[in-house]
Parts: C-alpha cells; sequence; structure tokens
C-alpha cells in the first residue's frame, strides 16, 4: 500500500530490465464509468502506474488537451471526493499503484489531513500537486508521511543543482521530471533539456525518475526511456478519448491500443539480448 507500493513497482520492473510505463487520464473524463473502465484496462495491458487527474476549473500547468479533459468531467460532477470513490471502486479489483494529479486548491479546499485520510482509505498511493512549491509543501507531505502516501515532486530543467538537491531529500515514490518548460501537451521533437536534466536528478537520488510532458509517439517513448526508469503519457492518450467522444464505445479499445503501441516502445531486456 501507499509509497511502497509504487517503490516496489518501480523495483519489479528494474529487476527485469524493464521500465515502467504510467498513462495519465483525467478522472471522469468523459464520465466515470469510462474512466473505472479505462484504469481496469490499462493495468491489465501492462501499465505500472496509473496517474489519474482531479478535474481542476484553473488548470494552469495544462495544455488544451487536459483542460478540455477536466471541462468534461467537471460538468459531471467529478470532484476530488467522487475521484476518491472512483479510487476505492478501482481498489476493489485492481492493485495497480494509483497517483493522483491535482493542484493544490481542491486540496486544501477538503481539508490536509481529511485529504490524506481519505486518500489512503480509498486506495491511493501518490500524490503529485501540479502546483505546489517545495517551500510550501511541509503540511502536506506530512500528511501524506502519516498515511504512508508518497508525495511525489516535481522537478524542472530550470531547477537548480541546489534546488533539485532539496526537492531529492523530501521525496517519496518516484521524482517526476518535467521534460521540458510550459504546459501539458504533445510536442513533434523531444527538448534537447531532457536528457540533461534527467543526468542531474539521477545523480541527486536513490529514488526512481520517471520523464512526462510533451511525450506522445513511440519512437519518443523509445528515445527517452533508456534515461529514465519510467515514461509518463498524458495528452497523447486523452487526445484518444477525445476523439472518440462521438463513439464512446470505442474509447477503452482505442486508449488501450495507443497504450500498447506505446509499452511495445519501452527498451526490454529481451530486446536488448537478441
Ligand atoms: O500531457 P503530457 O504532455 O503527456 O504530460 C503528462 C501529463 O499529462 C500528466 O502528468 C499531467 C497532467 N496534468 C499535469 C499538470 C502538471 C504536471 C503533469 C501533468
Amino acid at each position: 500500500m501507499g509509497k511502497e507500493r509504487i517503490e516496489q513497482v518501480f523495483q519489479q520492473r528494474a529487476a527485469q530490465g524493464e521500465k515502467v510505463f504510467i498513462p495519465y487520464i483525467t478522472a471522469g473524463d468523459p464520465d466515470q464509468e469510462t474512466s473505472y473502465q479505462l484504469v481496469k484496462a490499462l493495468a491489465r495491458a501492462g501499465a505500472s502506474v496509473i496517474e489519474l487527474g482531479v478535474p481542476f476549473s484553473d488548470p494552469v500547468a495544462d495544455g488544451p488537451v487536459i483542460q478540455a479533459a477536466a471541462g468534461r468531467a467537471l460538468a459531471g460532477g467529478m470532484k476530488v471526493a467522487q475521484v476518491l470513490k472512483l479510487v476505492g471502486r478501482i481498489r476493489q479489483e485492481e492493485t495497480v499503484p494509483i497517483v493522483l494529479l491535482t493542484y493544490y486548491n481542491p486540496v486544501l479546499q477538503f481539508g490536509l489531513e481529511r485529504f490524506a485520510h481519505a486518500a489512503a482509505g480509498a486506495g491511493v498511493d501518490g500524490i503529485i500537486v501540479a502546483d505546489l512549491p517545495m517551500e510550501e509543501a511541509e503540511p502536506l507531505r506530512a500528511a501524506l508521511d502519516r498515511q504512508g502516501l508518497a508525495l511525489i515532486p516535481l522537478v524542472a530543467p530550470t531547477s537548480s543543482a541546489e534546488r533539485i538537491g532539496e526537492i531529492a531529500a523530501t521525496a517519496r515514490g518516484f521524482i517526476y521530471c518535467v521534460s521540458l518548460m510550459g504546459v501539458t501537451g504533445t510536442r513533434t521533437g523531444l527538448a534537447p533539456e531532457t536528457t540533461e536534466l534527467l543526468a542531474r536528478v539521477r545523480a541527486a537520488t536513490t529514488l526512481p525518475v520517471a520523464v512526462g510532458f510533451g511525450i506522445s509517439t513511440p519512437a519518443q517513448v523509445a528515445t527517452v526511456a533508456p534515461q529514465a526508469d519510467g515514461v509518463i503519457v498524458g495528452s497523447a492518450i486523452v487526445k484518444v478519448i477525445e476523439a472518440h467522444l462521438a463513439e464512446p464505445e470505442r474509447i477503452v479499445p482505442a486508449v488501450t491500443a495507443l497504450a500498447e503501441e506505446l509499452m511495445a516502445a519501452l527498451p526490454s531486456k529481451q530486446l536488448q539480448e537478441v
């Protein structure tokens, strides 16, 4: 449970010479039932950790694709309590680690202790807060620590060595390296500063390191995966949901197919040995 479940999955994959694939979807996009089916399908397809977005009305770190997903989810009444309910439902059937991606405001509104307690009770394993600077993270980290949940920090290419060191010292679960500056969303190339950032973070921590932002194609996954322990893909997956809104029964198979394609691009020990 909790941060151990996240760290274990990275260890297990690493022991097999494999990388961790972390798909992101917004909880409640386009509705609760589809999110439930999507998480189950992604876990069964081989995703190692699921990143579940808590929809928020002012998602400043998100590009248009995930903003629109948040809009659809909010229109369906998805709030923190409903997200936790969804996780609880998933937990009855799946052991895959679940990490919530949220903004700080909904968590503050809910109450830090109450949130940590309810998240643990529902079966959440870790939390990423898109807009919580390290300097203000201590109260939430302490509340999550008391429940055994990981507060997973974000580091960016502009983070100084000193700052990366400070972030690494209090990190739990894994460290999320943002591959480039700006907002979430697919990009055509991979930013050159990604490689340098991953090397700097690796040198500063023994925790697993995952990379996300702008990764959308199998080729990009293949390029970046050897430099990290895990790869996070959000907007490319949410785009597939968006493309099938008129035929919702196609959403789960189409997302599963993309996830399988992206996972097939991860380097594996078997492939390297051939
Ligand atoms: O969408 P992208 O470019 O694939 O990036 C991952 C991302 O979606 C997910 O981790 C995420 C969604 N919203 C965020 C806000 C901040 C940091 C990260 C995120």
